[in-house]
């Protein structure tokens, strides 16, 4: 299994290319399943999340072809033309659903096109028991009938789907995510209330719609959907990846370096933003992105609480949590969306930070200089937290388990060693 070796202590300066929000791919992906015209979608980024989607979706019968037909030139691989011409199985195993939570996004567009789908509940995972109850409770009323047998979601429905009021009692960006696609094809018009707002919500919805969909308040916390009969193909570009943005702007924060986020989106980062401004970053627009500057200035300690978009987000709290416990003072960190997002903290102490959790907040005491040790990677943004703290570290840190990582960054090592970062990626051969 792979590692990552980190030298730390050099001020990363110069460019780095963001790439497609994985997030919102893995919604886009399952959505080929509501037609059995071609969806092409591009600015895929390179992840194994993607791959996993892909092996889930060709299991359901979709063919595939990479760098497709209707690709522009000049994007390598990035360019996937999905065809779900006809549906050959509904089952989506247990063995791909474990490896990965999004894949329980096939349910709403199996059920809606095919009347059917069993689909393998998704369990927890380290950062928490992430139960699937609202996407379900969402989709009985829609007119689903479901049962769980054998650790598997069984639903069906006779005919169509209907349309329906569903209001979440909490914000979820999958079961928001399941639900829109379900609506496209019910019959009448589906309202969904407490909407998830985040940006990959807003893609997948500009996709349905460029698909044929009838999608009102896009970008709101209210969707009102009237299914239509049948969707077409469409040709899509996936939205940069924020997530990815917000961790380079860490990087370029805790070297205390300057970097250029090049693609980046800067009206997605309005929350990350003001939190790093807060904290004594520079951060500006550029005709190609975001700048992110904190060359020879004081990062102090500020208070954080994740929440739902346009909120700060929780895939983005281990990052800052690596920036905190550098920064000059006290800061508490709040989350509020899992209830064990956490696991970076003793990795984190291991390299020198101070960082107390008390229930949902810790407290982080900022230290002059964290020092580099081996550390271990338990989920995706607490590894990326533990290579930005590494990066700022004084001497030698080895990520271990970095299969985490490349879940959602593509050439984490290139794109840093770019900048100047000492870093290096040790094939096999790990500590386990
Ligand atoms: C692939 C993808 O896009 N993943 C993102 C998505 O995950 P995901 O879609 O799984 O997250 P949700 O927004 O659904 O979860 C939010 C909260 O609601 C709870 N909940 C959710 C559904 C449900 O049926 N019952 C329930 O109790 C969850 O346990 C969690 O505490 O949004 C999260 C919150 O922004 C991000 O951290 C993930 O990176
Ligand atoms: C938690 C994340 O992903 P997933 O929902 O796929 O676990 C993430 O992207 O940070």
């Amino acid at each position: 299994m792979d590692r990552i070796r980190i030298i730390g202590g050099t001020p990363l300066r110069g460019a780095i290319p963001i790439g497609g929000a994985k997030n919102a791919a893995l919604a886009l992906m399952p959505a080929c399943l509501l037609t059995d015209e071609t969806l092409s979608l591009s600015n895929l980024p390179h992840l194994v999340d993607i791959t996993t989607m892909a092996n889930l979706l060709a299991q359901h019968g979709v063919g595939m072809l990479l760098n497709g037909a209707s690709a522009a030139g000049g994007h390598t691989g990035r360019v996937l033309d999905l065809t779900a011409a006809t549906i050959t199985s509904t089952t989506a195993p247990y063995d791909l659903v474990r490896k990965m939570r999004a894949s329980v996004l096939v349910l709403g567009p199996l059920l809606a096109r095919e009347g059917q789908a069993r689909v393998s509940l998704p369990g927890g995972c380290a950062i928490g028991t992430r139960p699937v109850d609202l996407h379900l409770q969402a989709l009985e009323k829609m007119g689903a009938r479901i049962e769980l047998d054998g650790g598997y979601i069984v639903a069906s429905v006779a005919g169509r789907l209907k349309g329906a009021q569903v209001v979440f009692p909490q914000v979820t960006v999958g079961g928001t995510e399941n639900i829109l696609m379900a609506a496209t094809l019910a019959e009448g018009e589906t309202v969904i209330g407490n909407a998830a707002r985040e940006p990959e919500i807003t893609d997948l919805a500009q996709c349905l719609v460029a698909m044929g969909a009838r999608i009102d308040g896009i970008g709101t916390a209210t969707l009102r959907v009237l299914g239509v009969d049948r969707l077409h193909g469409a040709a899509y570009s996936v939205v940069p990846d924020r997530i990815e943005t917000g961790s380079y702007a860490v990087a370029a924060a805790i070297t205390r370096g300057d970097i250029e986020l090049i693609g980046a989106r800067p009206e997605l980062m309005d929350s990350v933003t003001k939190l790093l401004v807060e904290a004594g970053v520079l951060v500006e627009p550029t005709p190609r992105g975001l700048r992110v500057a904190a060359e020879g200035r004081e990062i102090r300690g500020i208070d954080i609480m994740t929440e739902p978009y346009p909120g700060f987000p929780t895939d983005m709290q281990a990052q800052m949590m690596a920036l905190m416990a550098t920064a000059n003072g006290a800061s508490m960190i709040t989350e509020t969306i899992f209830e064990n997002r956490f696991m970076h903290v003793p990795e984190l102490g291991r390299m020198g930070a101070r960082i107390n959790v008390h229930g949902a907040s810790a407290i982080i005491r900022g230290v002059p200089r964290l020092s580099g040790a081996e550390v271990m990677a338990t989920d995706l943004r607490a590894s990326v937290s533990l290579v930005l703290a590494a990066l700022a570290a004084q001497g030698e840190t080895v990520v271990n388990r970095v299969y985490h990582l490349d879940r959602g960054y593509e050439r984490v090592e290139e794109k840093l060693a770019a900048c100047g970062a000492q870093i290096e990626r040790l094939k096999g051969a790990a500590a386990e």
